[in-house]
Formats: structure tokens, C-alpha cells, sequence
């Protein structure tokens, strides 16, 4: 379910923690969906809780006057942008939500939306965003799923955000990104930061994250158990945990900086 590549995701302690692939991580999905839990809307909500979190430290003390712009698609990376929405929006934060095609959206994202709508929050098109002035951009397009170079409407919101000044914050995966081979095929996300859920993913290579930190979403440690993973958990008391790569981009980008 690991590998392809030499990565090693470790905790500031030196823990390893086991990297996965598309395929691995819809395998961690399954076993929690259809056996230990949590379901889909309890994972969703604790991704997208724990993104408001890392939005509000990556802003600094003056997170409740920047503006958040949110980029969301149709899926599951999407939900957890409209929900982080939501927390953000129902602290003050000046938020304006663009989702991809709200007629795509999957139900536990639309739901995600139908809560985020009784928020102060906004909603505009991609065409209607801001040009200056936003503070942080959360990049919720793609995730594991992608298939191919990012086209239409996603595109557009990648485009929108490569021209913005402002720092991103990715969701998982930077969009445009495999998540099992690190292979960009088109247009993609440059993130200050990225939260990944559960499991770093395979194709998370240091030149394409920036700062990694790993989110607990509530997957049981049985639930890794049953796919043979050598897992403990790396989050002590916290709920996010910040990852070292060790591929070898990261010794290049070492290099440089010294
Ligand atoms: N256990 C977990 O880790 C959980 C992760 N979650 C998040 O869900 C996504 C994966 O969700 P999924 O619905 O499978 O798909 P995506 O959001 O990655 O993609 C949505 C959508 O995008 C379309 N698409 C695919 N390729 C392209 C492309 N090249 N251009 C444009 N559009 C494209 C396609 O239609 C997809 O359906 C995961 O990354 C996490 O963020 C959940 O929150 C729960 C648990
Ligand atoms: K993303």
C-alpha cells in the first residue's frame, strides 16, 4: 500500500509514520466507512475543523481581520475547504467561499454548504474573487482523486491562485498534484503549507508542499491494523503534527538554503 520511493514522513521525535497511495488511502476510506469508523461526515468535519485551525496560525494574531479566500471543489477535498469555511466564518473571519460547480457537489460536500450558508461567510464566482487585499488562500480543489492535468473550472481556481500574492494553504494534497507519484501533468498548486489527513501521502515530495503537517481525522489505529500498517499514532495530545520528508528534493532544497 506504500512506496513508490524512498519516503520517510517523520515527527519532529524521530517517529516514522507509514506513507500511502491513492490506492492505500481509499483502502483506510473503505475499512473505516464499512467497519471501524468514522463515518464519511465525522472525517469531513474533523479534516475541515482541524484546516480552520491551521489557516488561523498560518494568518497570526491578525487572522480575524485578513481575508480567507476558500477554493473548493466538488469532492471530498473540496468538503473539508467548505467546512473550514464554516469555522472561520462563524469566528469573524472575512471568508468568501468559491466552489467549483455547486451543482457537482457530492452530499456530504453539499452539506458541508448547506451549513457553511448560515454563516456571514460569501460565496462568489472564481471571476468575481478579489484581486489584492486576501491574506491566505486555502487550495480545497483536488485531492487524491485527481485524474490528469487539472481542466475547467478547476484550472480557472489554480490559475486564480498561482497569480495571487497571498501564501496557500493546501488540503492534502497540493491540487494538480498525484498524490501516489508527486507528478504534476499540468497546472498545480504552490502551497506555503499543506495539511494532509491521516497518513502522509506517497507522492507529498518536500519541493511541492512547503511545511507538512499531518491532521488527525479520528481513523482508529485498528483500522490500520487491518491493512497491515506498522502505525502508531504521532499525535500525542495534539491534533496536527508537523512532517519531515526525507526524499530528496528536501536535501536539494537543503542545499540551496544554506
Ligand atoms: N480518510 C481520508 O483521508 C479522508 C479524506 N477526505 C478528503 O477527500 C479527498 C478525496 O475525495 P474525492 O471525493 O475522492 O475526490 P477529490 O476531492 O480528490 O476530487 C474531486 C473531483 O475532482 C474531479 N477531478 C479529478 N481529476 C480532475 C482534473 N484533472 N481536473 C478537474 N477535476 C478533476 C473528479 O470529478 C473528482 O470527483 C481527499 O483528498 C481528502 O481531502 C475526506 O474528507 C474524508 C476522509
Ligand atoms: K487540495
Amino acid at each position: 500500500m506504500g512506496t513508490p520511493g524512498q519516503e520517510i514522513f517523520t515527527t519532529a521525535d524521530g517517529l516514522a509514520v507509514p506513507a500511502v497511495t491513492e490506492e492505500g488511502m481509499r483502502e483506510v476510506d473503505r475499512i473505516a466507512v464499512e467497519d471501524t469508523g468514522p463515518a464519511l461526515f465525522q472525517m469531513m468535519e474533523n479534516a475541515g475543523r482541524n484546516l480552520a485551525l491551521q489557516a488561523i496560525d498560518m494568518m497570526g494574531p491578525a487572522w480575524a481581520s485578513s481575508k480567507v479566500v476558500v477554493l473548493a471543489g466538488t469532492g471530498g477535498n473540496g468538503g473539508g475547504g467548505i467546512c473550514a469555511a464554516r469555522h472561520l466564518a462563524n469566528r469573524g473571519a472575512d471568508v468568501t467561499l468559491s466552489v467549483t460547480r455547486v451543482e457537482g457537489l457530492g452530499e456530504v460536500p453539499a452539506y458541508q454548504r448547506h451549513v457553511f450558508l448560515g454563516t456571514q461567510g460569501r460565496e462568489a464566482s472564481v471571476g468575481e474573487l478579489p484581486a489584492d487585499g486576501v491574506g491566505l488562500v486555502i487550495d480545497a480543489l483536488l485531492g487524491y482523486s485527481l485524474k490528469g492535468a487539472p481542466r475547467g473550472a478547476a484550472l480557472e481556481a489554480i490559475r486564480w491562485a498561482n497569480a495571487c500574492a497571498a501564501p496557500k494553504l493546501s488540503l492534502d494534497v497540493p491540487s494538480g498534484v498525484n498524490s501516489t507519484t508527486g507528478d504534476t501533468p499540468g497546472e498545480y498548486i504552490k502551497p506555503a503549507a499543506t495539511l494532509t489527513l491521516a497518513l502522509p501521502k506517497t507522492g507529498l515530495k518536500a519541493h511541492l508542499t512547503g511545511d507538512l503537517i499531518l491532521a488527525d481525522i479520528g481513523i482508529p489505529v485498528a483500522c490500520y491494523q487491518k491493512m497491515g500498517l506498522k502505525y502508531q499514532s504521532p499525535f500525542g495530545a495534539a491534533y496536527r503534527v508537523p512532517l519531515r520528508q526525507s526524499d530528496s528534493a528536501q536535501g536539494e532544497r537543503a542545499a540551496i538554503s544554506r
